[in-house]
């Protein structure tokens, strides 16, 4: 597997390595000591998150506060999303960009999340199974949001339709409103 730099340098796409054959193919979706090696630091998973979602769907954008943060490493086994961390560090060079990638069944291509970014994806295809490990439990007293399309942050969501939003993502606070990292 291999990483790849993305606009802001924290965030990596992780490539795995894939063994096709004529049964059909193999692939490592996580190995601890070559994925901490990649993105050379270490990574302590504690939970693994399934989604299921319909084409049109946004999820997000999300994360937790400390000390209850949590850094993530994203994945589509079954469709194709169009996957977003925003950094919401406030000290930080690259506090309110954006990155934008394609996850999807087919590119098999995985997303490291830091700390200190909200996370969310909008679906491009109807059926989408989303994986995920995260290095903290889940803490819905930490959990915050902001919203997919706060004109401050600008992600261009490639012009996909957004038909579905939780009642919970059509209330989130813009970027300016919302409880950041330092
Ligand atoms: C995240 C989470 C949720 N839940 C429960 C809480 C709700 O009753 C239900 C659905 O939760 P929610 O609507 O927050 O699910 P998503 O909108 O997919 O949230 C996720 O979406 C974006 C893409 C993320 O990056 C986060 O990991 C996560 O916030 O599952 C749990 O029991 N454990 C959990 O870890």
């Amino acid at each position: 597997m291999k990483a790849i730099d993305t606009a802001i340098p924290d965030v990596k796409i992780i490539e795995p390595t894939v063994f096709a054959d004529d049964r059909g193919f193999f692939f490592e979706s996580f190995s601890k000591a070559k994925f901490e090696a990649a993105i050379g630091r270490s990574a302590d998973f504690v939970q693994d998150n399934h989604s299921r979602s319909g084409k049109g769907v946004l999820r997000g954008l999300h994360y937790q506060l400390p000390p209850h943060a949590q850094a993530k490493l994203v994945r589509v086994v079954v469709g194709e999303v169009y996957d977003v961390a925003v950094d919401i560090r406030k000290s930080s060079p690259t506090f309110g960009q954006w990155v934008g990638v394609l996850l999807s069944e087919e590119n098999k291509r995985q997303l490291w999340i830091p700390e200190g970014f909200a996370h969310g994806f909008l679906t491009l295809s109807d059926h989408v199974e989303f994986l995920y490990k995260t290095t903290d439990y889940y803490a819905p007293e930490s959990d915050r949001g902001i919203r997919w399309d706060d004109p401050q942050i600008a992600i261009d969501w490639k012009t996909a339709d957004v038909s579905t939003l939780s009642a919970k993502d059509q209330r989130q606070p813009l970027l300016a409103d919302a409880e950041l990292f330092d």
